[in-house]
Order: C-alpha cells, then sequence, then structure tokens
C-alpha cells in the first residue's frame, strides 16, 4: 500500500434509471491520472462528478467501460483508496482517535503498528491535542480535517475527494486548502478532488477537470503548472480561474 498506481478511465458511461426511464449520467469519460497527481473535477451541480467518484472508489460497479488502477480492473472498494466526503461521517460516540482508527479496521496491521498510524495521522492534520475529544467538541473545520486523517489513516495510494470543503466557512476553507496542499506533497499520493470552487480546484490541482453536463462528458483539462507551494494572488493562478469559470459559463 502507498505507492498509488496509474488510474486508467476508458470510455466510461454510466445510466441510472429513474421512473423506469434510463437517464444518462456520464458518457465517453476517459482520463489517465499518473501516480501522485492532483487531479480537480469541476463541473455544474448535476453533472456527474460525484458519481465519476463513486466508481472510481469502486461503490458502483454497474457502468461501460473501464476503470483501471495499476492495470487492475476496480471491482469494488479497497484498501487503497480512501475517501472524504463534505459531511465529516464521524460517529459522534466515538472520539477523534477512535474514529480515525476506523479507516484501519479491515487492515491486517498489529494493533501497536495501527495505534502508531493514527497518531501518525492525528499529527499530520494538526489534530494530536484532540485525540480523546468527541466530535460536537471540534469546529466544522476540525472535524473535516478528522476524517481526512482517517481518509489517509490506511496509508491509501489514492484519496477521492467530494467537496470536502463544501460546508465551511470561507477562512477556514482556504486554511484547510492550504493545509491539503501540504498533505499531498507530504504523502506523496494520488488526490482526485471534486469541488464546487473553480479557485479551490485551480490552487490545487495539477490538471483541472472540466464536465459539461447532460450526460457529463469531459469539456476540457486545464494543466496548472504554476510551482508550489502556491499563492492564490498568483497571476497564473488567477488566469487559469478565469479561463475554466469561461468554460463552464459555456457548459
Ligand atoms: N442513485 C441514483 N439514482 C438515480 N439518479 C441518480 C442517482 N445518483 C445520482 N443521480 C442523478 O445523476 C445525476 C448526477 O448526479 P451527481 O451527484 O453525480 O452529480 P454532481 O455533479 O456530483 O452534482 P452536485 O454538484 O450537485 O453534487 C443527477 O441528475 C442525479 O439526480
Amino acid at each position: 500500500m502507498g505507492s498509488p498506481g496509474v488510474i486508467n478511465i476508458r470510455d466510461v458511461s454510466k445510466k441510472y434509471v429513474v421512473k423506469d426511464k434510463p437517464l444518462e449520467v456520464l458518457r465517453g469519460i476517459g482520463l489517465t491520472i499518473h501516480p501522485g497527481e492532483f487531479i480537480s473535477v469541476v463541473g455544474t451541480s448535476g453533472c456527474g462528478k460525484s458519481t465519476l467518484l463513486r466508481l472510481l472508489v469502486g461503490l458502483d460497479g454497474d457502468y461501460e467501460g473501464d476503470i483501471l488502477v495499476g492495470g487492475a480492473r476496480v471491482e469494488g472498494t479497497s484498501l487503497d483508496r480512501g475517501i472524504v466526503f463534505q459531511e465529516h461521517r464521524l460517529f459522534p460516540w466515538l472520539t477523534i482517535e477512535q474514529n480515525v482508527a476506523l479507516g484501519l479496521e479491515s487492515s491486517a496491521w498489529t494493533q501497536a503498528d495501527k495505534a502508531r498510524a493514527v497518531d501518525e495521522h492525528l499529527e499530520l492534520v494538526g489534530l494530536s491535542a484532540f485525540k480523546r475529544a468527541y466530535p460536537h467538541q471540534l469546529s466544522g473545520g476540525m472535524a473535516q480535517r478528522a476524517a481526512i486523517a482517517r481518509g489517509l489513516v490506511n496509508r491509501p495510494g489514492i484519496l477521492l475527494l467530494d467537496e470536502p470543503f463544501g460546508a465551511l466557512d470561507a477562512l477556514t476553507r482556504a486554511k484547510l486548502q492550504q493545509e491539503l496542499q501540504r498533505i499531498w506533497q507530504e504523502e506523496q499520493i494520488t488526490m482526485i478532488l471534486v469541488t464546487h470552487d473553480v479557485e479551490e480546484a485551480v490552487f490545487l490541482g495539477d490538471r483541472v477537470v472540466v464536465l459539461e453536463p447532460r450526460p457529463g462528458r469531459i469539456k476540457r483539462v486545464v494543466p496548472v503548472s504554476a510551482p508550489r507551494p502556491r499563492s492564490r494572488t498568483d497571476h497564473e493562478i488567477k488566469a487559469l480561474v478565469d479561463e475554466v469559470r469561461g468554460y463552464l459559463l459555456e457548459a
């Protein structure tokens, strides 16, 4: 675990059945994601972003085309792919430490290795002092950091993030974006972030995938070559934010 494989998404299409009628949500999605890359996915509401993440994580195997990780077809969920959602999904009756340890439930590690990994990941997200606290004692941003620790504790090669900062205020959000950038650089894993926030997508991504709706298709893949650590006031970042916004308005 830990060394991410290349992800090949080949001609992926997905339909749901709504009221006995097929609803085409994704059509002909093709993308190769390199190990250690940070990919941001943006698109208007309902264009299939979360659906694409569900297919990548292996929560839904009912689609056309292929999704391969390290050459092997995605079949169900895997300890090698962590996921973080918009709501932190921490259990209120467990401490932060116990919640993070849940990410290791099905791992074959020894208790000592598990305890060490939990401590290291609480440290990574700056929550060591809160390990014995309960979720209601944390702010929204701290709870989301705990969810990121839980997603990473198993040392997956890939972390999928579905609007992880969507419910946070602007300042907390900006802080967590910086943190996520640092964590991604430290962990050297592949991250795929779904977001509505174009600035966030450009600030964090090596490439920004712009989806167009009905059915969801890739409209553009925009490379972001600005050096890291990045600044939001960087000219290139600002110009790319405008460019991506332009594509979304056309979509
Ligand atoms: N389980 C399901 N059954 C039927 N339709 C679904 C299901 N899940 C999603 N859909 C439909 O698929 C389309 C894409 O949904 P999805 O959640 O992937 O979009 P999204 O781009 O993530 O949206 P948002 O940005 O609003 O979160 C929507 O029209 C949604 O109603």
